[in-house]
């Protein structure tokens, strides 16, 4: 079974179908980045060609943009947008305090900004990212390459102090050279093993010099969609504090399967 017909990739494109019933025609929509956002953007084109939906999507990445363009998503910039209406996005962990930790793909500052300039931020996810306690998934921090390494030792000294678990702080590599964001920055993998207190960490972060933005996501997300292998759709609510449960059949899980797989 290849990543694309996998049980979780399954879970992922049930929370993506799901997400885009939230988007209608007039709207200035977010587009996340990530393999599940990927599933949305690929939903919303289908609406945008199929259906005629009429919307404008600020991408949160080179790759989202790319993917967009392709499937003929009419595209803006923030700058030109103003704020959104809605951005739907991925997520590497989420607790039920919708707090996320986001950037496992590198996109976390554009996904920031985009998020916070949005009315409402639609979170979708495998049910495998829901976590009791945050910090098992590296948290991303985006650094400037100038200082890097003083950079690390600054945030290091910080850890030493902060209610985690874990402390080991790793420059981000791909095919064997240091990872290079959209912004042209550096990404520290900080393994932390659990958080303790996700909004503290946050802010001391953000005030040492170098670091550019950090991976948690705290009071951003409105709505997280909850995808399961059998099709079933949890939605975790941050107004109601709750989450409900729907498609309890597996039906659709099922079809959905049929179709991926082909
Ligand atoms: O930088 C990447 C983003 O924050 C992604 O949304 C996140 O890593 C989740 O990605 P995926 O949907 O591929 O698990």
């Amino acid at each position: 079974m290849s990543a694309s017909n996998s049980p979780i990739d399954l879970a992922k494109l049930v929370a993506a179908r799901r997400a885009v019933d939230f988007v209608e025609s007039g709207m200035r929509v977010g587009l996340g980045t990530g393999s599940t956002a990927a599933h949305m953007v690929r939903e919303l084109g289908r609406r945008v060609r199929e259906e005629g939906l009429e919307i404008v999507g600020v991408p949160t990445s080179t790759a989202t943009a790319r993917l967009a363009e392709e499937l003929g998503i009419p595209l803006t910039t923030l700058n030109e947008a103003g704020s959104l209406d809605v951005t739907i996005d991925g997520a590497d962990e989420f607790d039920d305090t919708l707090t996320l930790i986001k950037g496992g793909g590198g996109a976390l500052l554009q996904e920031k900004i985009v998020a916070a300039a949005s009315e409402r931020m639609i979170v979708i996810a495998d049910a495998g990212k829901h976590v009791g306690t945050l910090g098992a998934f590296p948290l991303p921090v985006e650094v400037l390459e100038f200082g890097m390494q003083s950079t690390r030792r600054h945030i290091a000294a910080l850890l030493d102090e902060a209610d985690v678990s874990g402390r080991e702080a790793v420059f981000r590599e791909r095919d064997g050279a240091r990872f290079v964001t959209d912004e042209g920055n550096h990404i520290l993998d900080l393994h932390l093993g659990r958080i303790g207190d996700a909004r503290r960490l946050a802010t001391a972060l953000n005030t040492v010099p170098g670091v550019v933005e950090n991976g948690l996501f705290i009071d951003l997300c409105d709505t997280v969609i909850i995808g399961h292998s059998d099709g079933r759709v949890e939605i975790g609510d941050l107004a109601s504090g709750a989450f409900t449960e729907e498609h309890g059949t597996g039906e659709e899980g099922e079809n959905l399967f049929r179709d991926i797989a082909g």
